[in-house]
């Protein structure tokens, strides 16, 4: 039995998931050998997620969204540092009700890469979902050496409206160890930079944006691509268009200038955290994330272990908070069955502030409906 769920967001963490999933299972069958496997995208929970599989966990003081100081942590296990951008420049990074669509910053996602070159990191899996920001990566490029100046010769204020001041940028500081190790962009989403489907567009609302707000960070995202072409040429704008450029507000198109390569961030965490050999030992696996909807099947963590665990001809189940989707759409994405925390308890309330025990009893359920 391999339990790879996704945390229960805002309920319960990937680990206690896993924790209240082996302790239902367990009531119904004491003996029963259950292993356990914490999943992420690449979004907030990447570090948490490597750590449980044996990563060593490090701390480094960085600057937040708004610039004042956080302890970020990224992990790191021989030779491989898995940085996850919503550790420094998260949305849960802002106070609560507090947004700041036009000036956070991923400074400190920079100064988090950085430490992992510090830490002699050979390969940087970089995590980026879930970010309170909107700044095309410009101020993690700045943490990493790049100078984005205004006609006046001085810096850009930071942020994603400042990038609209921009009048030149020079790359040629860019901390030069980037180019010698391998630097993988471990997205959650493959939008582009710009336009109906970028950054601003899709997800500046979540970040507090207005109407106005998105349209101004897209003409300064645009602007911004645009100055890039002079010292990097038309690779500047061709990124722009390029899958995963609008992740995490636009970081992914500053990772993409740094060389990282684009892969749906399920996909890396599943190879770093060792899930072949696990799924191998495995018969019945259980994943799950608080809502399970339409976006669960664009990338998400339980769509990428369903697609993984049919490949290798395993049974997959669902636990979750929430569930938006019909039998037959569940099927089709390879889950035998999904069971919401909602079966086991109708008020949703109750199911927010006491996810775990109840998460605990659709566990034993599964267990008498698959395992008996
Ligand atoms: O951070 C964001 O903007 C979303 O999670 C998409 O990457």
């Amino acid at each position: 039995m391999l339990v790879a769920a996704d945390k229960f967001k805002g309920s319960l963490t990937a680990v206690e998931v896993a924790e209240r999933v082996t302790a239902g299972l367990r009531r119904v069958l004491p003996d029963l050998e259950v292993e356990a496997l914490p999943v992420a995208d690449g979004g907030d929970g990447t570090v948490a997620a490597a750590v449980a599989a044996g990563f060593e966990r490090r701390e480094v003081r960085v600057a937040g969204p708004l610039g004042d100081e956080v302890t970020a942590a990224f992990a790191l296990r021989e030779g491989t540092a898995v940085v996850e951008m919503a550790e420094a420049s998260g949305l849960q990074r802002l106070p609560a009700g507090v947004f700041a669509p036009l000036t956070a910053s991923t400074y400190g996602s920079g100064e988090l890469l950085r430490a992992a070159l510090d830490a002699g990191a050979r390969t940087i899996v970089f995590g980026v979902g879930g970010s309170a920001t909107t700044d095309g990566g410009a101020g993690m490029l700045s943490a990493l050496g790049a100078r984005f100046l205004d006609a006046a010769g001085e810096p850009v204020p930071p942020g994603g409206g400042g990038l609209a001041e921009l009048a030149t940028a020079d790359l040629s500081g860019l901390d030069p160890r980037l180019a010698e190790i391998e630097l993988v962009l471990a997205s959650d989403v493959d939008n582009p930079l710009t336009g109906p489907k970028g950054a601003p567009a899709v997800y500046g609302p979540q970040k507090g944006a207005s109407p106005e707000d998105v349209a101004a960070l897209d003409s300064a995202l645009a602007h911004f691509a645009k100055v890039l072409q002079a010292p990097a040429g038309p690779k500047a704008a061709e990124y722009a268009a390029s899958p995963g450029a609008g992740a995490a507000g636009g970081i992914g198109y500053g990772a993409l200038l740094l060389g990282a390569r684009f892969r749906p961030g399920i996909e890396v965490m599943l190879d770093v955290l060792g899930f072949a050999p696990a799924l191998d030992r495995a018969d019945l696996v259980i994943t799950g994330e608080g809502s399970l909807d339409e976006q669960t099947l664009h990338g998400k963590a339980p769509a990428g272990v369903a697609a993984a665990a049919r490949a290798a001809d395993k049974d997959v189940v669902a636990v979750c908070g929430r569930l938006a989707l019909p039998p037959q759409t569940l099927g089709r994405a390879g889950f035998r069955r999904a069971y919401p925390l909602t079966d086991a308890e109708p008020d949703v309330a109750k199911c927010i502030a006491e996810a775990g025990p109840i998460l605990e009893r659709v566990a034993e359920r599964i267990a008498k409906d698959f395992l008996t």
